[in-house]
């Protein structure tokens, strides 16, 4: 009987969104299952598809397609990981293929490759001229020598055929070496058959006696370290049948040349050690169960991470830590690297695609067994999990905001209920919904109440700035803050400062007519950038000059507005001409290693002053730094979103846990126009009860989340009544499937209506309990089925940005 396997093929849309169903050639039978990558016809061209399922029987009613070609000699994704993918593509009503994409490293997407085939058929005049004696060129080639237009007439006549070749782009990386052959007694043999002057070649003998026997390759390199003969002398050795010449496969080790201490683990305090005890008995007894380990900044949460994760390698069982992108510091791998070595994977974007999926096959050959990442590394094909740790569980960078819409907090929640393991949610500042949940007793609340060894919180100090102003017309700094940082110094310590760039930007205005220079794509205005002297948009990356006249008027009078890092390093320079300064933002970081460089040098006080953005609130973990100052805390509080204080609050709240860590105080100066703001006021006596309940109650009395639940509905097109007509129609459309109890917000334009030369338009559905709302929405999702030009649909579960 033929075997069927259902192929879920490389194209995203809604019509391709379901297994496909192919025959196996009766000569891939035994090579082929589930979770493998394979080729298939499709239509005209040939694709790459995975394999979701083998069966014997298919309902397709004509002849079955063969399936081409295998891509992988073993499977990609396991039993878990296919069954997650497919829950994934149902839960945030995402393509399945896209799901599958998302689970592996980039490299192992498939790249196609379009060429021109000669048709035996063909005139064979065509042979010479267009394809110059050989059977297939490429299509660039071909269309070099001809027009487009000519080729597609070739094909109707059935001369050429248009041919699609799928390419793995995965490569591994290979060195040469070589594998003993020769015996103890053949190597002295061959020696004693040398003339005298084979001085190199009895040194390469020499070696092979020394290494007689060994069943392991040696790469050249190696080889070439140990003895002083060239790599002629090796080639022709191996000629000659010394020994197998062999490719030896290679990681590209993203952490080769760093040397990370190895640390102990620690004494724990009381607080840590309940802890540990706790998560630690569970990750024993395979329980499901979720901890939300709230702990002041600088309680030694990461310590309960290490300790517990030793646990579960003591059982033979896995972990995997997922961190936010920004705090995945030097410092943070050192900690996790420094105690378990080489049993370490690291997942995230700092590293190559070929170094990613390197890392990827060492957790997947089970040869690593922590794996440490950003966002999608929750997707690490790790077996045997015993804890899943994420570490700022709080941080919107775990919600993905393109297609599939995932939380990788939901993703390690449905994980670690397959594998039957714990899963540790730590922060100082956690989410209101699992703040909530712990409430409810869904999750347990484990709070760590104080610092390590009770060292205190930093005191917090407020300036309202709307005070400085009268006293000074210009400039960031309020007296205070001159004051402190003068004061560290004097002391050789180290001041950290922030400059909140969420919800603000550095533009250009004219002084005469109030023009501003905006995108002509988007709906927003342009950035300054000085490194690149040049204006940009930060949503689709148009780049123009910075004008030196007004485009409205004419008037010379440009000038610049708002504060970016780099105006306020200058302004600084200026006030404090001795001090040194280190500016960390996404200019000065955009080298790879350019972030690890610049905590180096403050870590060794090359500077006495880190200036930067929101990059430096979190993780970062300096004895020295005893000040931290926040230029303007407020910006963000004015947006057009309920987690406006929120967000806020958690900021302001993770940087001031970066003084004082160590034996000196630390102090915090917080610069706002809001000085009243019930955010800014809990962050600086760091009450994270007192603002969670605060904050639960305006979000019962708003009907926002935890208390409801949200989804964000947005429909673009290039012209704006269209986008608008769309929105109201599925408005109109999911009316009627709803209750009494669900409310929508808008149809509106979004807050930046226009991006890219598409107008957006949206609405937000609240709700407690809709059974016939998630069919409505994947319903929706196959009606509209997303193309280039026409209209384009989303659905955002829980967004975490509403604008
Ligand atoms: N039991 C311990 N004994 C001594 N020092 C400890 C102990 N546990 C942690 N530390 C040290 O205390 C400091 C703070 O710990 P850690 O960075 O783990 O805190 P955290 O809770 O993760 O902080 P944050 O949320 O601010 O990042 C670190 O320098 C760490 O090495
Ligand atoms: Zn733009
Ligand atoms: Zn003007």
């Amino acid at each position: 009987m033929t075997q069927i396997a259902e192929v879920i093929v490389d194209v995203p849309t809604m019509q391709t969104n379901r297994p496909f169903d192919y025959a196996i050639p009766a000569s891939l039978t035994k090579q082929i299952s589930p979770g493998m990558r394979v080729v298939v016809p499709f239509g005209k061209r040939q694709l790459q598809g995975f394999v979701v399922a083998i069966t014997d029987q298919s309902s397709f009613e004509g002849t079955l397609k063969e399936i081409v070609a295998v891509v992988d000699l073993r499977p990609v994704l396991n039993h878990e990981l296919l069954q997650l993918s497919q829950w994934l593509a149902q839960s945030t009503f995402a393509f399945w293929i896209s799901c599958l994409q998302t689970m592996l490293p980039s490299v192992m997407k498939a790249s196609y490759e379009k060429t021109v085939r000669l048709e035996p058929t063909a005139d064979p005049k065509l042979a010479t001229e267009l394809f110059q004696g050989k059977q297939e060129i490429p299509f660039s080639e071909a269309t070099n020598l001809t027009s487009a237009h000519k080729l597609l007439q070739l094909q109707k006549e059935q001369q050429v055929e248009i041919v699609y070749h799928v390419n793995n782009r995965a490569h591994k990386k290979m060195l040469k070496g070589l594998l003993p052959t020769k015996s103890v007694a053949e190597c002295e043999a061959l020696k004693a058959n040398l003339t005298k002057s084979a001085k190199k070649q009895a040194l390469l003998l020499a070696y092979l006696t020394s290494v007689a026997g060994q069943t392991e390759a040696i790469a050249y390199q190696q080889v070439l370290a140990a003895v002083a003969v060239s790599r002629e002398t090796l080639r022709t050795a191996a000629k000659k049948g010394w020994f197998k010449e062999v490719a030896i496969e290679q990681y590209r080790d993203p952490y080769a040349g760093h040397t990370v201490e190895h640390t102990r683990p620690r004494v724990l305090t009381a607080e840590q050690a309940a802890a540990v005890t706790q998560i630690s008995q569970a990750v024993k007894e395979s329980q499901n169960e979720v901890y939300l380990v709230e702990g002041v900044t600088g309680s030694g949460k990461t310590e309960i991470y290490l300790q517990v994760i030793q646990d579960a390698l003591k059982l033979g069982k896995t972990a995997l830590m997922l961190v936010p992108e920004i705090a995945l510091t030097p410092q943070m791998v050192n900690r996790v690297k420094g105690r378990f070595g080489e049993r370490v994977a690291m997942l995230h974007s700092g590293l190559s695609t070929g170094e990613r999926y390197d890392e990827w096959r060492r957790i997947e050959r089970q040869e690593a067994q922590v794996v440490v990442g950003a966002r999608s590394a929750v997707f690490a094909p790790l077996s045997h999990l015993g804890v899943i740790i994420m570490d700022e569980e709080h941080e919107t960078s775990y919600k993905q905001d393109d297609m599939p819409r995932y939380n990788a907090r939901d993703v390690a929640l449905w994980r670690a209920k397959y594998h039957n393991c714990p899963v540790i949610l730590g922060s100082a500042t956690p989410s209101l919904e699992s703040r909530a949940r712990a409430q409810k007793g869904v999750y347990h609340l484990i709070r760590l109440k104080h610092r390590v060894n009770d060292r205190p919180m930093p005191e917090v100090t407020v300036v309202d700035m709307k005070n400085e102003l009268k006293k000074t017309t210009e400039g960031n700094f309020s007296e205070l803050m001159l004051t402190q940082i003068r004061q560290r110094l004097i002391r050789h310590e180290q001041s950290v400062l922030m400059l909140n760039r969420r919800g603000f930007s550095s533009f250009v205005m004219c002084r005469d007519c109030g023009f501003v220079l905006k995108c002509p794509n988007c709906d927003i205005s342009l950035t300054l950038h000085m490194d690149t002297h040049s204006m940009k948009c930060h949503y689709c990356g148009h780049e123009e000059a910075i004008p030196k006249v007004c485009a409205n008027c004419h008037s010379h009078k440009i000038r610049y507005y708002g504060t970016g890092t780099q105006k306020v390093e200058a302004e600084l320079k200026e006030l404090l001409p001795t001090a040194r300064i280190l500016r960390m933002d996404i200019d000065t970081t955009r080298r790879k290693g350019a972030h690890e460089k610049i905590l180096n040098q403050f870590g060794q006080h090359d500077a006495d002053i880190l200036l930067g953005t929101q990059m430096i609130a979190k993780g970062l973990d300096f004895p020295d730094v005893t000040l931290v100052g926040v230029l303007n805390a407020d910006t963000a509080l004015g947006l057009p979103d309920f987690r406006a204080s929120e967000r806020t609050f958690q900021l302001l709240t993770q940087v001031s846990g970066r003084a004082g860590r160590a034996d000196k105080k630390g102090e915090v100066v917080v610069q706002t126009y809001n000085p009243e703001h019930y955010a800014i006021q809990l962050a600086r006596h760091h009450d994270y009860e007192g603002f969670y309940k605060r904050e639960m109650t305006l979000r019962h009395q708003g009907n926002y989340p935890p208390y409801y639940f949200t989804i964000l509905l947005t429909a673009s097109h290039e012209e704006e009544n269209l986008a608008a007509k769309k929105i109201f129609q599925l408005m109109n459309q999911l009316k009627p499937v709803l209750s009494q109890k669900a409310i929508i917000l808008g149809p509106t334009p979004r807050a930046i209506a226009r991006v890219n030369r598409r107008y957006y338009y949206q609405m937000v559905i609240k709700y407690k309990n809709e059974p016939n709302l998630n069919a409505e929405l994947t319903k929706i999702m196959q009606d509209n089925q997303e193309t280039k030009k026409g209209i384009q649909i989303s659905i955002d579960r829980e967004p975490l940005s509403f604008i």
